[in-house]
C-alpha cells in the first residue's frame, strides 16, 4: 500500500488535469517508477520485510544492505555508447570525445555505485569518482536515460549528452518532466562538485519550455555562475541537439559539504 499511494495518486492527479486514460497512466507512471527503482532498490523488498519484522518485534528475515554483491560485481560503465544510441546521440559523443583530445574537455564516467577510484578530472574529487547516476542504470539499454557528461575544467562547464526512453514517459510520448529535473539537478551538481568538492543541492528553480520527445538526443549545459563561500550558484540550459529547441532552463543552488 505505502509503495503504491504515490503512484497511484500521481495517476490519478495527472489523469484528471490532462484528461488521459487512467489505466494507460498508472501503467507508464508505474513501470516507470518500478524500473527506475528497480536496480537500486532490489532491496526495497528486503527492506519491506525489515521494517515488517521489526514492527512485529521480531529479527529482521534477511539483511539489507545498500551494497549489495549481485551490484558490486557491476563494474560497467555505462557513459560508453551502446546499440541502443541514436545517430544524433552518437555524433554529440564523437564531438565531445573529439574535443576532449586536446585536454579540455573530460568523459566523466557513469557507474551503477560509487566507487572509490582515481580522479577523473583532477582535484578537489580526487579520490572519490566514477558516479552513480541513479536515473541512468537499468539493466536493459535505451529504456531508461542514456546519457555521457563532458566537463570542462576551464570554463566550470558541464554538459550531459542524453536520450530519454520509453521508461521515462511522463505525457505520453515526451519525457517526464521529473526526469529532466534530475538531469538538471545531476548535470549541475556535477559541475558544482567538480568545482568545490562534495556539495548537495539545496535549491533547484526550473522553467520548462517545451517538452522533449521520447527518443530524441538532447543536451543539458550547465555551469558554474559564482561561488560564494560554500554556496556554488548554477545555471542549466536543456536544448536540442541542434540547438533549436530550447526545453528548459533552471537555476540552482549547491552547497559544499562540511565534511
Ligand atoms: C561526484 C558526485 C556528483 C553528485 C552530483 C550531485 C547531484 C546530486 C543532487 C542531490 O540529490 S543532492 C541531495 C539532495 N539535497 C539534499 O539532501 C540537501 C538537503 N539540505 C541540507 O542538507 C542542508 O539544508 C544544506 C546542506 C543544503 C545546508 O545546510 P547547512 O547547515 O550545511 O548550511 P546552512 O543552512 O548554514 O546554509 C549555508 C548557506 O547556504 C544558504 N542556504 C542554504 N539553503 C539555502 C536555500 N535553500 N536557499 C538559499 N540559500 C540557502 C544559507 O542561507 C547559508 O548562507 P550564508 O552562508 O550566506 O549564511
Amino acid at each position: 500500500m505505502v509503495c503504491w499511494a504515490p503512484v497511484r495518486w500521481g495517476a490519478d492527479a495527472h489523469c484528471r488535469l490532462l484528461g488521459f486514460s487512467r489505466i494507460h497512466w498508472v501503467y507508464t507512471e508505474g513501470v516507470a517508477m518500478l524500473s527506475i527503482c528497480a536496480r537500486h532498490t532490489r532491496g526495497g523488498i528486503y527492506l519491506c520485510n525489515y521494517l515488517t519484522a521489526q514492527r512485529a518485534g521480531g529479527p529482521a528475515p534477511c539483511h539489507f544492505s545498500t551494497s549489495q554483491p549481485s551490484l558490486s560485481k557491476d563494474h560497467r560503465d555505462y557513459s560508453l555508447p551502446n546499440v541502443s544510441w541514436s545517430q544524433n546521440l552518437q555524433d554529440l559523443y564523437n564531438k565531445y570525445q573529439e574535443l576532449s583530445k586536446n585536454g579540455n574537455w573530460k568523459c566523466i564516467p557513469s557507474c551503477s555505485q560509487w566507487r572509490l577510484v582515481k580522479s577523473q578530472v583532477g582535484d578537489p574529487m580526487e579520490g572519490v569518482r566514477e558516479n552513480r547516476f541513479f536515473i541512468r542504470n537499468l539493466d536493459k539499454d535505451g529504456v531508461g536515460l542514456e546519457c555521457c557528461m563532458f566537463y570542462n575544467k576551464a570554463e566550470k562547464r558541464m554538459v550531459c549528452i542524453f536520450q530519454p526512453g520509453p521508461y521515462l514517459e511522463g505525457p505520453p510520448g515526451f519525457t517526464h518532466n521529473g526526469c529532466t529535473a534530475t538531469i538538471i539537478d545531476s548535470t549541475a551538481g556535477e559541475v558544482a562538485v567538480c568545482t568545490v568538492g562534495m556539495a548537495v543541492t539545496a535549491n533547484l528553480n526550473i522553467d520548462y519550455r517545451n517538452p522533449i520527445l521520447l527518443g530524441s538526443t538532447a543536451i543539458a549545459d550547465s555551469m558554474v555562475e559564482k561561488v560564494d563561500g560554500r554556496k556554488v550558484y548554477t545555471r542549466c540550459t536543456v536544448r536540442s541537439h541542434d540547438d533549436k529547441v530550447v526545453y528548459a532552463e533552471a537555476t540552482g543552488l549547491f552547497i559544499k559539504s562540511n565534511l
